[in-house]
């Protein structure tokens, strides 16, 4: 694996799980278009001639990064934590979201973290889990399962769980209640060191891409026609990346052009604003990739 040309980076992704698909979407939006891929390929080119794709398992991932089967990877970060793989973090691409918390029966006579000394602790996350009671001082027997951990306590397999929530259903499905966080993770860019060094500048070069699709997302681009003597209001009304971009009308001395990137969740109000301010010609756009 190591035998491949001096000149070609590897970018390892899931290829299967929740992540697998909103990570190959950033990778298409950030240009890096993957020629085929998935379906059970193990490797696929892109657009890129010095960049190819290594489709493998989240947990894989820091490893394959840390050893340079891969120079680069992205996964979730408990992944990186539960393997303890001695990695570089690059970038947060601030999605895949959850927290690793300690969780009982919602039933049961334990609140703190304490009353679990001696007890049973189901996880999919043997090595964080031991660290983080270890750390605490707190005594507990690890019973490590691969899925479906909140049935475990109510299989009579375990006392409590250590297990991922992000909307919190599962946990309330299964009468289950947090007594405590132990990790917070999202998915992120990670680098093998040596390669950080010896790639520097293609690493940056993918970093930026990546992160110039996450900055976009959830703004969107307004553009619309003012009068001109209108523009101040305008422009108390509009936030913008470095305040709106101001452009002539060719047709009409009297009309300015007036665009600006906004946050998405604000357009239905800034619409309602900038309308009542006198604008026309309103247009809504997606931002793909923003660079500052
Ligand atoms: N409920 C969740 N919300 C957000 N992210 C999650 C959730 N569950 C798991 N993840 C993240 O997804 C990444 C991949 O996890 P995992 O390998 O378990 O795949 P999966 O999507 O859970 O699929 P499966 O468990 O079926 O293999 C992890 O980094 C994890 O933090
Ligand atoms: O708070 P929620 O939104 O309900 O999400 C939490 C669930 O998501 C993950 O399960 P996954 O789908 O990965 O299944 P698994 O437990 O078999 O890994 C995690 O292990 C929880 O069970
Ligand atoms: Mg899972």
């Amino acid at each position: 694996m190591n035998s491949r040309p001096s000149d070609l980076i590897r970018l390892a992704i899931p290829n299967k799980g929740r992540i697998a698909d909103p990570i190959a979407d950033v990778i298409e939006k950030s240009g890096l278009h993957i020629n085929g891929g998935g379906d059970r390929q193990l490797i696929a080119k892109t657009v890129d001639p010095h960049i190819e794709i290594l489709y493998v398992r989240p947990i894989d991932i820091p490893e394959y990064v840390a050893q340079g089967v891969a120079d680069i990877g992205i996964t979730g970060r408990d992944m990186v934590a539960e393997r303890g793989s001695d990695v570089v973090e690059l970038l947060d691409l601030r999605m895949g979201k959850a927290r690793l918390v300690i969780a009982v029966p919602e039933e049961s006579e334990y609140v703190t973290l304490q009353d679990l000394s001696g007890k049973k602790i189901a996880t999919e996350f043997p090595g964080i889990t031991r660290s983080f009671f270890s750390d605490h001082g707190v005594d507990v027997s690890i019973v490590s399962v691969s899925g479906a951990c909140e049935a475990a306590p109510h299989l009579g397999i375990a006392d409590a769980i250590v297990d991922l929530t992000s909307s919190g259903t599962t946990l309330k499905t299964n009468h289950l209640r947090i007594i405590q966080d132990v990790f917070h993770s999202s998915t992120w860019l990670i680098a093998n060191r040596r390669s950080l060094l010896d790639h520097k500048e293609k690493i940056d070069e993918i970093s930026l891409a990546l992160e110039s699709v996450i900055s976009a997302k959830g703004q969107c681009y307004l553009m619309m026609n003012i009068q001109r003597n209108q523009l101040d209001e305008i422009r108390s009304i509009l936030p913008g990346l470095s305040g709106p971009t101001v452009m002539e009308v060719a047709s009409d001395e009297n009309l300015v052009a007036v665009h600006a990137v906004v946050a998405e969740e604000r357009i239905y109000q800034l619409i309602n604003l900038v309308k009542r301010a006198g604008a026309k010609d309103i247009l809504v756009m997606d931002v793909q990739r923003m660079i500052p």
